[in-house]
């Protein structure tokens, strides 16, 4: 039977509907998804996190290349399923869990060291698991992901265009990310309405790339706030940002006029806008903001 056919009686035994907030976009083609396993260059003694195992169609080509597989899976009735047909290859232990909630540290713990994570992931959690994996990144090796075009297309996006933004300049901070195959709707059940991106995200250590230390939290408070209010200079954003805020509260000149300096300092225009600014701008304005927060 082919993977389509299988996925569709495998709902219909289960009395199971592909659910739309979940994301359940299933892949339906066997050699779509050993592509789609094949972009996470896994080797033999790899231990692998699959988010969103789903009815297992990615699970079973990584399963075959990988030592072990930790599957997890927010939809109980998925995970019933799988519990009832016992359908997965026996090195995958499938866990009910939702990413979003999942604790980082037994991840790393179960994969015995930084995470290898494949996910074939719903558009409702891309942002927020990126922004996990950020959060995590030094417990991360790679992330292999496959996403909705429009949010891949951010994650590679330049200065000075729409899709630039706060995912865009965060991950390009701790990541190298590299788009290497588009799906179209058909490979999936049901179908969606756009074309999906494999992406192969890569963690490294931000300040070696940056040739520099900087602070991590702060740069990260500053890109949140530039981009606040993506139509506003940076002066309005980043004085909204409150990175003075130990002055009084009836002391907003005062609080701009420092954020005037420190965007000055880091050799910046105050005037600019925060989607016209690169990485290193960034990690200029956050070193001038350390050095001026530090000397009061
Ligand atoms: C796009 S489907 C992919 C399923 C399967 N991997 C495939 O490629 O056919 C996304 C899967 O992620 C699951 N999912 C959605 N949100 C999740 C979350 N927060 N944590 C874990 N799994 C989640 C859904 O239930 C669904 O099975």
């Amino acid at each position: 039977m082919t993977l389509y056919g299988e996925t569709r009686k495998s709902l219909r035994e289960e009395k199971l509907a592909p659910q739309k907030q979940l994301g359940q976009n299933f892949l339906v083609h066997k050699a779509t998804a050993a592509a789609v396993a094949g972009c996470g260059k896994i080797h033999p003694n790899d231990i692998i996190i699959e988010v969103g195992v789903g009815l297992g169609a990615l699970t079973l080509p990584i399963a075959e290349q990988a030592a072990q597989v930790v599957g997890l899976e927010v939809d109980s009735g998925i995970v019933r399923l799988h519990e009832k047909k016992n359908d997965l290859p026996d090195n995958v232990t499938l866990l009910h869990q939702d990413i979003l909630k999942a604790d980082f540290d037994e991840l790393y713990r179960l994969s015995k060291g930084p995470l290898k994570i494949m996910a074939n992931l719903p558009y409702s959690i891309s942002n927020p698991f990126l922004f996990k994996l950020i959060e995590h990144q030094e417990k991360v090796a790679w992330a292999t992901v496959m996403l909705q075009k429009e949010v891949a297309d951010r994650l590679t996006a330049t200065p000075s265009t729409k899709q630039y933004g706060i995912p865009t300049v965060l991950l390009k901070s701790c990541a190298t990310v590299k788009p290497l195959l588009t799906l179209k709707p058909a490979e999936f059940h049901p179908r969606p309405k756009i074309d999906s991106v494999v992406v192969r995200i890569e963690f490294y250590d931000p300040e070696k790339v940056a040739g520099r230390a900087y602070d991590r939290f702060l740069f990260q408070k500053i890109v949140r706030a530039a981009f606040s209010q993506r139509r506003k200079t940076l002066l309005n954003t980043l004085t909204a940002g409150g990175f003075f805020r130990t002055l009084s509260a009836d002391d907003k000149k005062l609080a701009k006029q420092l954020t005037c300096e420190t965007i000055t300092q880091a050799e910046i225009k105050p005037g600019a806008r925060a989607e016209t600014l690169d990485l290193e701008q960034f990690i200029d304005l956050t070193m001038a903001f350390s050095l001026k927060l530090s000397n009061g």
